[in-house]
């Protein structure tokens, strides 16, 4: 059988994109520096798949920033105000990007959003009225030359024009098919070009296929797709989807004249049903996703072996490929030297995934040994129960998981408590993580500094955060979070079981990597994990300072979960370790504790029907187990970031916090009208600015953004802060930002105080 990926990861293996890119934004390097960079990268990416003995090889799947922003772009379909800034091409992208504050204007970025149920984040694409939609960039024909003149006849990729739109915003009165022509046109061109270049095949991503589809998506997708497939020019076109199964358009997909289909056999739980009952045309190649593109567990070679069985005989011509793309794993069990080899045998990264792929056709040509190899990592148990926790989950009560008193008493008791102004403000917890931040870790991670050292320099940090903000008037602080390398990996190093990596990065967004732990084994507390540098912050300021923890839903969806244990169980095991960092906090003085939940939304699944049964009727209690016990007191805040909540707000009001800030400036505060409309009783802090973007908004655009949500929001309810941690951001754009925030604030206070 043929052997191929839907993509592979594109920041280097050792992050030598990103370092590239951070080094273009401040100009230490030129476009063309870059450019060598990433062709590198390309070269490297397309000289691995064949030293695997992968047969197809992808191309385009590379990317400076995000596939979805590449599309457009290649597509003409970019706003007027980044078109007005007269900026190269390449600053024009990123402007879209991160946003532009400079010489030649000031905007902000396009909206960014989760990628499906993924840790990846893309950019909006943006469909004004006035959108003149035509080919007009050539990123997808240079790299496919690029990979030809190196001696690779790859397929080129894109993101197809119904995934683009559906993943999209309508910005004026046109609506999707008022685009239709223009985008049919416009890829047509590209299957012009490519032909034209000598490609055989493109693929043409649509994972938004795999949600709920209705009648009127489907006539959107044929009206896109019978002009398109019905002008090839000669190439053949493999539509490919993931993340799920087709159910609502397979008869639709298989009708139309696809060359090839793509299909997820894993995460799809109707994608077997449908190709065996629906049966599979001849005259199409079916492309089998069976190798996990999400986990990093070895594959269980017989389970694949009996799928592709199945799926053989369901279909005349199969090509074994992975679920999704391998942009959602790290690179190499390689690049871990310092990993126990009784841990990494279990293990397969993106590299290793090619080989498993490369395997398992050789086993399908009759190669016992692999197989008999492969089996013997799934004959013997390979965690040690840790009875004790498992006991504790087993015997959870019903009165585990509420809170009392109710949420009105609480905000009674609270007012009293903390007397806090109206509006007041707060950050959502990391302060800048500046280059002297990063090397005092590194340093003491390669021994160079003693432990000591390293938690006075934290100490240090903290100390000249705290008096930062009661300087510019912060209501309610925060210790900075400089002890953390990231919000997930942090506590999974402080847990017992789980497992860590030290090069397995994987991209979150642009430039934003994260190095997801392992959960290896049951997952208990041994230690306390955040109550010193808490404490120490508390004994600066008679402010209240918030204790800051990751929620256990977020813990589990940002790290490698096991695969012989529910995803239930494991969050109720991490919810009783965090319970107790919460008690611990209490006890300790802590009256504020924030526990994040920023990717609650992460795995919901795809398709609403299975919402509750599947994933909120456990996740939201998962929360609620985690802050049932505190006192009345006590203010329970949490944080969700880059996410649609909308539909699922009631949820999110049943997690019972106090308080919840989150993403909502990027998104033009469209979530307000939700909050208003369905009495949502938790209090709010909409992000009255994005912190993803390196632009300093000014005191008058925040002023707006405050008047704009106490014009929706009950005055009482209203928090006012930014829209996520500030890890990310310098403290050049930090401090104005948030010195515009304060004084934002005050000034509305004032007007309000006046209109009383
Ligand atoms: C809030 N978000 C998060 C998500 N997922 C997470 N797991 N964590 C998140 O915070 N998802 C949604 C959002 C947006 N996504 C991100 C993702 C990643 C970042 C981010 O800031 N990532 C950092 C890496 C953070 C980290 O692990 N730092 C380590 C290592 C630092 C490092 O690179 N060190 C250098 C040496 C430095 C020196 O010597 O000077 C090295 O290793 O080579 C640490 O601090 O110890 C990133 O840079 O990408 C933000 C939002
Ligand atoms: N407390 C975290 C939340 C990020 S989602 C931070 O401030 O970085
Ligand atoms: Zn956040």
């Amino acid at each position: 059988m043929t052997t191929t990926v839907i993509g592979y990861p594109r920041i280097g293996s050792h992050r030598e994109l990103k370092f590239a890119v951070q080094k273009y934004f401040k100009q230490a390097i030129s476009a063309d520096e870059l450019a060598q960079t990433a062709s590198q990268l390309r070269h490297e990416n397309w000289q691995t798949l064949s030293d695997a003995g992968i047969d197809q090889i992808p191309s385009g799947d590379f990317s400076y920033y995000d596939l979805t922003l590449d599309t457009a772009t290649l597509l003409n379909i970019v706003p007027a105000r980044y078109k007005a800034l007269h900026l190269a091409p390449l600053d024009e992208y990123f402007a879209q990007a991160r946003g532009y504050q400079g010489e030649h204007g000031d905007v902000k970025a396009l909206s960014m959003k989760k990628w499906f149920n993924t840790n990846y984040h893309y950019l909006v694409t943006e469909f004004d009225d006035d959108a003149d939609i035509k080919l007009v960039g050539t990123k997808i024909f240079d790299e496919y030359q690029e990979a030809r003149d190196a001696g690779y006849q790859t397929r080129p990729t894109i993101i197809g024009p119904y995934t683009l739109i559906k993943n999209g915003r309508f910005t004026g009165h046109k609506t999707a098919s008022d685009f239709v022509p223009a985008l049919v046109a416009a890829y047509e061109a590209v299957f012009a070009q490519l032909a034209k270049q000598g490609a055989d095949w493109i693929q043409i991503d649509e994972p938004a296929l795999v949600k709920d589809q209705t009648a009127a998506d489907l006539a959107l997708f044929s009206s896109l797709y019978k002009p398109l497939l019905a002008a090839k020019h000669g190439l053949k076109v493999l539509g490919q989807t993931y993340f799920g199964d087709v159910r609502d358009s397979y008869d639709l997909l298989t009708s139309l004249d696809f060359d090839a289909l793509g299909l997820d056999f894993l995460e799809g739980a109707e994608t077997l049903p449908l190709v065996q009952d629906h049966g599979f045309p001849a005259d199409k190649i079916l492309y089998a996703g069976v190798i996990n593109g999400k986990n990093i567990w070895k594959a269980h070679y017989q389970d694949k072996i009996d799928l592709l069985n199945q799926i053989k005989g369901a279909a005349a011509q199969v090509v074994i490929s992975t679920s999704c793309s391998l942009l959602h794993v790290p690179y190499t069990i390689e690049n871990e030297p310092q990993l126990d080899d009784k841990y990494k045998r279990y293990l397969a990264f993106a590299k290793e995934k090619l080989t498993e792929l490369v395997e398992l056709d050789r086993i399908e040509a009759g190669d016992t040994a692999l197989l008999e190899q492969n089996e013997q990592l799934f004959t013997q148990p390979r965690y040690v129960e840790n009875e004790t926790i498992t006991k504790q989950v087993a015997s959870l009560k019903e009165a585990d998981f509420h809170r009392e008193p109710s949420f009105e008493e609480r905000a009674r008791v609270q007012k009293a408590e903390f007397n806090l102004p109206k509006l007041p403000t707060t950050t959502i917890g990391s302060f800048p993580q500046t280059k002297e931040v990063k090397r005092n870790r590194a340093k003491f991670k390669k021994g160079e500094i003693t432990k000591e050292a390293y938690d006075q320099f934290n100490r240090d940090q903290i100390k000249a955060c705290v008096e930062f903000q009661e300087e510019i008037g912060v209501d309610v602080l925060v210790h900075g979070e400089f002890e953390r390398n990231d919000m997930v990996e942090y506590f999974g190093e402080k847990l017992d079981g789980f497992l860590f990596t030290s090069n397995a990065w994987v991209q979150s967004y642009g430039t934003r990597c994260v190095k997801p732990p392992i959960i290896w084994g049951d997952v208990s507390r041994n230690q306390p994990i955040t109550v010193a540098e808490s404490v120490y912050a508390q004994s600066l300021t008679d402010k209240p300072v918030k204790g800051m923890l990751t929620g256990p839903v977020t813990i589990l969806n940002w790290s490698f979960p096991r695969e012989d244990l529910s995803l239930k169980e494991s969050t109720y095991q991490i919810a009783l370790a965090i319970q107790a960092e919460v008690l611990d906090l209490e006890h300790n003085g802590i009256k504020i504790i924030q526990i994040d939940e920023a990717a609650l939304r992460e795995n919901l699944p795809l398709r609403q029907s299975d919402w509750y049964s599947k994933y909120l009727d456990w996740a939201i209690p998962a929360f609620r187990l985690v802050h049932s016990k505190v006192a009345a007191s006590t203010q329970i805040h949490t944080h969700m970031c880059y996410s649609e909540f909308d539909d699922i707000i009631d949820a999110i009001d049943d997690m019972d916090a106090d308080v919840i800030s989150f993403e909502a400036s990027r998104a033009d505060l469209t979530l307000l009208d939700t909050l208003q409309k369905d009495h949502f009783k938790t209090h709010v802090g909409p992000g009255v600015y994005d912190i993803h973007s390196p632009r300093v908004p000014s005191q008058d655009e925040i002023e707006g953004t405050i008047r704009k949500i106490v014009a929706k929001i009950p005055l009482d309810n209203i928090w006012i802060n930014p829209d996520c941690g500030l890890k990310t951001r310098g403290n050049k754009e930090t401090t104005p930002s948030l010195i515009h925030l304060v004084a934002a604030t005050k000034k509305v206070r004032q007007e309000l105080a006046y209109e009383n």
